[in-house]
């Protein structure tokens, strides 16, 4: 998603979230409830999608903005706000519209439209930042240089109109994505409940996603791929049509009132376009793929190996056929914090019986990777969402494979080389395997299993911190050391400095761009939760 979300630099993935989870639209569902729900699954699934009902503006840009401009203390930010907590914990969401104040009441635009409703939901990361209390409205927003939101000169009237809006908010994208979700919750209570508790990752989530799919509205190729994708990942929130319309509604109620520089009756129609297009982009895709494949996966923990304090390597059985590639990763969802999905790369190439692994590192406040580390146990249940990415073999070239593996990043890294293995054409793989000391190198006795089993594997062990037999120093700079990589594919698998270093080496000692592939370094950011 790298033109907009996944995985790599080679541009073929495309998402950034894309398993779908860059949050725009996506609710989902309580896993007890699905659980419950599991045997009609399939049924449910085969319900025909219905296609969106576009977004029905009401009104200018002036009448909109005078109708839902609430003021700080009344508006969302002090009312309703949407972003940090379960439900419960939005008041005005569980009050009678009369009891709430003016702003959380629909504005009267809304009622005399008389439009459908409901929205989309989250993944989330930890807590961070609050929406902002008071939400005031912005006086003098002047959009700063940003490359982002430079217009191409081919760019078309539409696209204009996007960037200058997207450069308008850019600089209060948290009160922004607040306020849309206030607008979501408070016409659309019955939603709060599809979201996770904390909402934090989502408001992120929301904003990038709009950059990228606005950013792309001209490229209709690419859009459609990231859109797909994105359409694809919703399914497992149980995203269904009749929920666009109110994210849409949502969306331009929180840009009239936020873009108060660029909105004009002419913005909101492009958006009102843009937006009418890129859900049914997703509404269409999640309907293909409702014929092919499940929402998500159960899977069954059937083996859980603690190989240091904090790394766990999990293996699961999912209960029906999970069809992905070596170098991919898959959207997780633990029964401990519903609804929120942490990306891990597959740890194996497709195995026979049909089992996953997973490396995963408990970090500080991270709560899915704690809890699968310290809390999961064989017979537990966790659900998976459909296999993405683009780190993964082309096996139509003779190229060897430069293999950049950091830490836990190891973990697609071996399934490449067992890709490889199974494929049985003698490529050189060169696997340098990073950690901090060599005590964090703990998975070094399976890659040397492997290179004493393939002689055309090389596994280097590099060590950034403290003694070792192996080779001391950054990655990237042990790398350098080596070569020539002329007739290698690089990829690069660890955390997001790594990512960037990695790919600044390797593009400086000659390896084109389009020959490196990793993830996206803003899902692995998120992941590293
Ligand atoms: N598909 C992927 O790209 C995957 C990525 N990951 C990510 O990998 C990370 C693993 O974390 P840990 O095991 O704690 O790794 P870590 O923080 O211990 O670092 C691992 C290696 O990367 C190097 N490194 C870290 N930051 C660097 C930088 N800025 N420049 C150059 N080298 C750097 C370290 O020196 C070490 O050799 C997590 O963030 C996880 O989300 C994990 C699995 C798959």
């Amino acid at each position: 998603m790298d033109a907009p979300t996944t995985t790599s630099s080679a541009g073929s993935d495309g998402s950034g979230g894309n398993s779908g989870d860059w949050g725009w639209f996506s609710p989902s569902r309580n896993p007890a409830e699905e659980q419950t729900r599991a045997p009609d699954r399939q049924s449910d699934e085969r319900t025909p999608s219905r296609p969106v009902n576009p977004i029905r503006p009401v009104g200018t840009g002036a009448d909109r903005r005078t109708s839902a401009e609430p003021g700080p203390a009344s508006g969302p930010g002090a009312g309703a706000r949407p972003a940090s907590g379960p439900a419960a914990d939005h008041p005005a969401a569980d009050r009678p519209a009369a009891d709430r104040p003016a702003a959380d009441r629909p504005a009267a635009n809304r009622s005399a439209a008389g439009r459908p409703a409901s929205g989309p939901a989250a993944t989330g990361r930890e807590e961070h930042q609050r929406p902002d209390e008071t939400a005031p409205v912005p006086q003098d927003v002047r959009p700063g240089p940003d490359p982002r939101f430079a217009v191409p000169e081919t760019a078309s009237p539409d696209a204009i109109l996007l960037r200058r809006t997207m450069a308008e908010i850019e600089p209060i994208s948290d009160k922004v994505t607040s306020y849309f979700y206030a607008m979501l919750f408070v016409h659309h209570p019955e939603l709060r409940p599809l979201f996770p508790a904390a909402m934090d990752a989502q408001r992120d989530r929301l904003f990038k996603a709009m950059l990228t799919a606005a950013r792309l509205v001209d490229d209709d190729d690419i859009l459609t791929e990231f859109l797909s994708r994105l359409g694809r990942g919703h399914r497992k929130y149980g995203t269904q049509p009749e929920h666009y319309p109110a994210v849409g509604e949502s969306l331009i109620d929180a840009l009239t009132r936020y873009a108060v520089t660029t909105w004009s009756d002419e913005a909101e129609a492009a958006w009102v376009r843009a937006y009418t297009k890129f859900s049914q982009i997703m509404i269409d895709a999640a309907a293909e793929d409702e014929l092919v494949a499940p929402a998500w996966w159960q899977a069954e923990v059937v083996g859980h190996e603690l190989r240091t304090p904090d790394i766990a390597v999990i293996t699961v059985r999912p209960d029906q056929p999970y069809p992905f590639l070596a170098g991919q990763y898959a959207s997780l969802e633990t029964p401990w914090w519903p609804r929120v999905w942490r990306h891990y790369s597959f740890a194996s190439a497709p195995r026979s019986d049909g089992l996953l692994s997973f490396h995963v590192k408990a970090v500080p406040a991270g709560w899915v990777s704690s809890a699968l580390v310290h809390r999961a146990r064989p017979g537990d249940v966790i659900r998976l969402g459909p296999p993405a990415g683009s780190m993964t073999v082309d096996h139509s070239s003779d190229n060897g494979l430069l293999c950049l593996g950091g830490g836990t990043g190891i973990a697609p890294i071996k399934a490449l080389v067992e890709d490889v293995a199974e494929h049985g054409r003698q490529r050189a793989v060169e696997v340098f395997y990073g950690a901090r000391s060599d005590h964090d190198l703990y998975d070094i006795d399976t890659m040397l299993r492997l290179a004493h089993k393939h002689p055309w594997l090389a596994v280097r062990p590099v060590v950034s911190n403290g003694p070792t037999n192996g080779l001391s120093g950054r990655l990237p700079d042990a790398v350098r050391q080596y070569g020539p990589w002329n007739a290698f594919d690089a990829y690069l698998s660890g955390p997001p400095g790594l990512i960037r270093s990695g790919v600044d080496t390797l593009m400086g000692i000659g390896i084109p761009s389009h020959r490196i592939r990793h993830d996206s370094i803003e899902e692995l950011a998120a992941a590293a939760e």
